[in-house]
Parts: C-alpha cells; sequence; structure tokens
C-alpha cells in the first residue's frame, strides 16, 4: 500500500465473504495508512441510487429562492447553497433518527404538499446505510486486534447517529484538461462515512507525502473513510484522510450521496487506555462532541482567526504544545 495511484490499489471488502483473519489485516493498514477502502455487495441496488438521484435532480432543479426557504438562514438549515463549500457545490442534509420526517419537513416546504415518494425512498437508503455503517465499523475496531470491538463496540458506539448528505455538483465551464475544485479539501467529522459518487469521478484522498490521489469510481462500489471522531478515539490508529472534490470535466454534472455515521453530540471522546497501548502516549485531550462539531463550522465560517481546521488543532496533545 505504499503507493497507490488508483482505486485499484485500495483494498475491496466483500461483504458477502465470511469475515477472515487476512481480509481485517489487509482492511487494518490501508485504514490506518489512508483511512479510505471500498465495499462490495453492500446491498445497495443501482436501482436505488438512481431514484434517489432522479428525485434530488428534480429537487435542485427547483428556483434559488424556492430552495432558499431550507437555506442556512431558515429553520430547517437543510440546504446549503453554491458559494459557501464552493461555486460549483450545493447539498441537502437529511438527519436521522427518523430520515422520513427529516426528509419531509424539506420537501414539503419546498413543493408546499406532501410528496411522500422522496422521504420514503430516503428512509430506506438510510436505513441500509445505519445497519451497513454499524456492520463496518465493527469490522474496522475488529481489525485494532486485542478484542478491542468485543470490549468496547457496545459501550461505546451504541448511540452513534447518522445523517445523509445529498451532493450536487453543477457543471463546470472549463476547457478540457482544464479542472476545478468542487469540494475543497476536508477531513469528515464521522466515525465512518459511506459514500456513493457516480460515474463521473473526481474524488481525490490526500497522501502523506501531499499528493492527490484518485478515488475512481466503479459500479456497485461504495467508499468508505474514517473520520475525525474515530481517529480521535482510536488514538490516531485509524486515519481520518483529508480528501476533496475536482471537476475535471466540461459541462457535466456531478452527484453524490454522502453517509456520516457519528458519536452522538454530548459524548465525549477518550481513547480507551487499552486502544492507547502500554508505552504509547495518548494523542488527544478529551473532548465532547459537539463542541468540535462547532469548531469546525466557526473555522469553516472563516470566523476565526485560527489556522487548523481539524481534530488534531482542536484536541490534539501534541498541537497544544
Ligand atoms: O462528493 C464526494 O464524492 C465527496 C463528498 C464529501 O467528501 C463530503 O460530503 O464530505
Ligand atoms: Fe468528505
Amino acid at each position: 500500500m505504499s503507493n497507490p495511484k488508483s482505486y485499484a490499489d485500495f483494498p475491496i471488502l466483500d461483504l458477502s465473504q465470511p469475515l477472515q483473519a487476512s481480509s481485517l489485516s489487509s482492511l487494518h493498514k490501508p485504514s490506518k495508512d489512508w483511512g479510505f477502502f471500498h465495499i462490495i455487495n453492500h446491498g445497495i441496488s443501482k436501482d436505488l441510487c438512481s431514484q434517489i438521484k432522479s428525485l434530488s435532480k428534480h429537487l435542485f432543479s427547483l428556483p434559488y429562492d424556492t430552495k432558499l426557504r431550507l437555506g442556512p438562514f431558515s429553520s430547517l438549515k437543510s440546504y446549503t447553497p453554491h458559494f459557501i463549500a464552493s461555486p460549483f457545490f450545493e447539498s441537502l442534509r437529511v438527519n436521522g433518527p427518523n430520515f422520513y420526517v427529516s426528509a419531509n419537513s424539506s420537501t414539503e416546504i419546498l413543493f408546499e404538499k406532501k410528496d411522500s415518494k422522496f422521504s420514503l425512498i430516503i428512509q430506506e437508503y438510510c436505513s441500509k446505510m445505519e445497519e451497513l455503517s454499524k456492520r463496518i465499523l465493527k469490522i474496522v475496531l475488529m481489525g485494532l486486534g486485542d478484542g478491542i470491538e468485543k470490549k468496547f463496540y457496545d459501550s461505546e458506539f451504541n448511540k452513534c447517529q447518522g445523517y445523509l448528505r445529498i451532493n450536487n455538483y453543477s457543471a463546470p465551464e472549463i476547457t478540457e484538461h482544464d479542472q476545478v475544485e468542487g469540494l475543497g479539501m476536508h477531513t469528515d467529522m464521522s466515525c465512518i462515512t459511506i459514500l456513493h459518487q457516480d460515474e463521473i469521478g473526481g474524488l481525490q484522498v490526500r497522501s502523506n507525502e501531499g499528493e492527490w490521489i484518485d478515488i475512481c469510481p466503479s459500479e456497485g462500489t461504495l467508499v468508505v473513510n474514517i473520520g475525525d471522531m474515530l481517529q480521535a478515539w482510536s488514538n490516531d490508529k485509524l486515519r481520518s484522510s483529508e480528501h476533496r472534490v475536482v471537476l475535471k470535466h466540461h459541462h457535466v454534472n456531478r452527484f453524490s450521496l454522502a453517509f456520516f455515521w457519528c458519536f452522538e453530540d454530548d459524548k465525549v471522546v477518550l481513547a480507551p487506555d487499552e486502544v492507547v497501548g502500554e508505552g504509547n502516549k495518548r494523542k488527544y485531550k478529551p473532548f465532547v462532541c459537539l463542541d468540535y462539531l462547532k469548531f469546525r463550522e466557526n473555522n469553516e465560517r472563516g470566523r476565526f482567526d485560527k489556522v487548523g481546521f481539524t481534530v488534531t488543532d482542536f484536541a490534539g496533545i501534541m498541537a497544544q504544545l
């Protein structure tokens, strides 16, 4: 795993196969070095994704003023308009645990009438995502060895909660061989994220050396990445990698679904002693999840002068010395 150049070099976890020690160990190193891997045979049909895509397209094609009824200054705050993350990016957020209710409150405001088709399909996708997140999180924890999953999954991760971000990237006006940033470099704040990207591609992960590596789309494959909360909880045994989206195709829209599986807001994140390991230094001060989410939100809007944006800047012990 020293120098992957494309999707093919990232490991693929086949969820239809029984778990074997070898698959756990082949997953652990990339989770530590890259924080990214792929899953196949995950039970999410192509048809389900295409239905969400076409219903979402309809929603994103509404007039700007209509979408802004859900915007950052509305009570719902579920819509992120263009020019917040990038000129090309807009998104709709659906919150768990009742995804149907959350999606419905957005669509009712947008369409001024009940249309449960969108909400039902979102509910179906997100319930499957919740189950997948739990399963994958357990596998990632098993990869840490020492019975960590058995010791800590139930007590530490049983109140995790999810939300879905439906991302729409508008077609850039660029010339051939040119590219623009659709979504700037960031880390996810989740424990894990499960991502469906459409066939356009453009997702990239940053290597330790600062090189951008393409994560190419492949039909039937979902991308899983480790987020900041799990990086801190695992005392850096798992890595939350910086990633971004670049748009390389003239006149082509891009679409993705990112499902974030996170600790509950009032959770105090503290790596257990067994996870830190004897003789190892603790890398993070304990912190409350919601405080980190607020720190990120404020930074992303550029309100603070701080240069750091990650959990290491927020709670890292070395960073504070
Ligand atoms: O659109 C993508 O492929 C990635 C989206 C992403 O990184 C995010 O929503 O955090
Ligand atoms: Fe992300």
